[in-house]
C-alpha cells in the first residue's frame, strides 16, 4: 500500500486547516448560537470581545487530528483506486478511472476519515463554541481549559461514547460528500487539462477550490446537525437522535437552518482546498 499518499495528505491537511480555522470557527458560532446577526456581526463581536485569538480556538487539536484525517481521506482514497483500477496516482493520468470508481472510493475515504475525525471534531466544536474572552486575570473561566481538558471532560462525564457524539451525523455528511469532493476535482481538472498531462497549477488550484465549495455546500445541512449533536448533552439532552434533531431544527426555524452557515462554508472551502490540494499534487509529484 503506497504511504505517500498518506504523508502528502497529512501535509496539505495541515497547510489548509491553518488558513481556514477562522472561517471555521465563525460558522460554527453561526450554526449553534442565535446571538449573531451573520458573518461580519460573528467576526465583528469575536475580534472585539476575544481578540484575534478567538478565532483560533479549538484549531491546536484539529491541527493534529485533521492532518491524520485528512492523510486517512487521501490515502483511503487513492489506494481504494488502486484497488478498484489497479492504477497508481502516477498512472492515472494516462488511464483515467470511471466517475463511478472516483466516486465509490471518495465515499470510503469519506466513511473512513469520518470515523477517526469525530472525537477531534467534537473538541473541536465544544471549544469554539465558548465565547469567553481570552484567558485574563478576573475573567470568567470557559467550562473547558483546552483540547485535552475538555476531552477528559467528555470523558468523565458522558463516557467513551460521549467522545464519539455526532459521529453517525458526520459519516452522513461525509461519505457522499468525499465521493463530490474527488468527482469535482477530478471532472474540473480533465476539462481543462489536455488528456495524458498532468494538470497546471492553476487548474489544480481552481479545480480543488470548486471541489471544496460542492461538497461542502452538499455537507452543510448534516453539517449543522452534525454540530448540534455536538453541542447536545453539554447540560442537557435535548434531541433523541438525527432524526429528531433535523426536524425539530426544522420546526422552530424553518428549512432554511439546514444552510446556516454555508456562506462561510463556501468562502471557506476554495481556498483551504485549492491549498490542499496544490500541495498534495506536488508532493506526490516530487516523490513521484
Ligand atoms: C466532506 N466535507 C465536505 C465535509 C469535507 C471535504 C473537504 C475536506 C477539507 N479538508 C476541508 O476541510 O475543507
Amino acid at each position: 500500500m503506497p504511504v505517500e499518499e498518506f504523508v502528502a495528505g497529512w501535509i496539505s491537511g495541515a497547510l489548509g486547516l491553518v488558513l481556514g480555522h477562522p472561517f471555521d470557527t465563525v460558522k460554527v458560532r453561526l450554526q449553534t448560537q442565535t446571538t449573531y446577526r451573520g458573518i461580519v456581526d460573528c467576526m465583528v463581536k469575536i475580534y472585539r470581545h476575544e481578540s484575534l485569538l478567538g478565532f483560533f480556538k479549538g484549531m491546536s487539536f484539529p491541527l493534529a487530528s485533521i492532518a491524520v484525517v485528512n492523510s486517512v481521506l487521501f490515502g483511503v482514497y487513492s489506494n481504494t483506486l488502486l484497488v478498484l483500477t489497479a492504477t497508481s496516482h502516477q498512472e492515472r493520468r494516462a488511464q483515467p478511472p470511471s466517475y463511478t470508481h472516483i466516486f465509490l472510493a471518495g465515499c470510503t475515504g469519506g466513511f473512513l476519515q469520518a470515523y477517526c475525525l469525530a472525537p477531534f471534531d467534537l473538541i473541536k466544536v465544544r471549544l469554539q463554541n465558548q465565547t469567553e474572552p481570552v484567558a485574563q486575570p478576573g475573567s470568567p473561566q470557559p467550562q473547558y481549559q483546552g483540547p485535552v481538558h475538555c476531552a477528559a471532560s467528555i470523558f468523565r462525564e458522558e463516557g467513551y461514547r460521549g467522545l464519539f457524539r455526532g459521529a453517525w451525523a458526520l459519516m452522513l455528511r461525509d461519505t457522499p460528500t468525499v465521493g463530490i469532493y474527488f468527482i469535482t476535482y477530478e471532472g474540473l481538472c480533465r476539462q481543462y487539462t489536455p488528456e495524458g498531462q498532468n494538470p497546471s497549477s492553476a487548474t489544480v488550484l481552481v479545480a480543488g477550490g470548486f471541489a471544496g465549495i460542492a461538497s461542502w455546500v452538499a455537507a452543510t445541512p448534516l453539517d449543522v446537525i452534525k454540530s448540534r449533536m455536538q453541542m447536545d448533552g453539554l447540560r442537557r439532552r435535548v434531541y433523541q437522535g438525527v432524526l429528531d434533531c433535523m426536524v425539530s431544527s426544522v420546526r422552530q426555524e424553518g428549512l432554511g437552518v439546514f444552510f446556516r452557515g454555508v456562506t462561510i462554508n463556501s468562502a471557506r472551502a476554495f481556498p483551504v482546498n485549492a491549498v490542499t490540494f496544490l500541495s498534495y499534487e506536488y508532493l506526490l509529484r516530487w516523490w513521484g
